[in-house]
């Protein structure tokens, strides 16, 4: 897969382990070539992953809407910017580009995205897949709400259907590739 959308942190305050992360994904990203396909912003994780890309060879698409343009925290390194009216169509422009949607953590900016992608999968309006990143567990917490909203009963199909978890990068590489 060449076109990789990244769900990530826009915050800066968050520990330094997973910004060394988010920069090694990103290089790996650049390195092999490939289109990294986000929100656009200089922010946190997204900048972290965004120049790490750009610096090692591969290009950059910022999805941007004109709330967070007016704010003036757009990334420097876009090689493209797709400009969107708000949060909703952004969400449906980067599902629609990628080829693949990768959550790395992330606060309710980053799961309203994950939890987008994922109900749309799930009446039909397109077959990717989200990848949770789950370095350090981060995502333990939401893997096991959803595994008890299945068991009550609240999945038409199991969840898994339309997510991955990949723990390590060599794990990320694998489901990528
Ligand atoms: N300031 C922002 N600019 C662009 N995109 C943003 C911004 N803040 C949030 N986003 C989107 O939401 C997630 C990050 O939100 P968190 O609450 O920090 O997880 C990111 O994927 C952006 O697409």
């Amino acid at each position: 897969m060449e076109k990789i959308g990244i769900f990530c942190s826009a915050s800066e305050n968050i520990d330094k382990m997973y910004f060394e992360s988010a920069c090694r994904i990103g290089e790996w990203i650049g390195q092999t070539g490939k289109t990294l396909i986000y929100g656009g912003a200089n922010l946190g994780l997204m900048e972290c992953v965004a120049r790490a890309v750009k610096e090692n060879g591969g290009k950059v698409i910022g999805v941007v809407p004109a709330k967070l343009e007016e704010k003036g925290s757009v990334s420097t390194c876009l090689d493209e910017v797709i400009h969107t009216h708000n949060l909703s169509d952004r969400k449906d422009i980067m599902t629609e580009k990628s080829d693949i949607l990768v959550a790395l953590p992330g606060g309710v900016g980053t799961f309203d995205e994950i939890f987008h992608v994922i109900a749309a999968a799930s009446i039909g309006y397109h077959q990717k897949k989200v990848v949770f990143y789950n370095e350090y567990g981060f995502y333990d917490e939401l893997l096991k709400a959803l595994k008890t909203l299945e068991d009550k009963g609240f999945a038409r199909q199991p969840f898994s259907t339309y997510y991955e978890i990949t723990n390590t990068l060599e794990e990320l590489k694998e489901k990528i590739n």
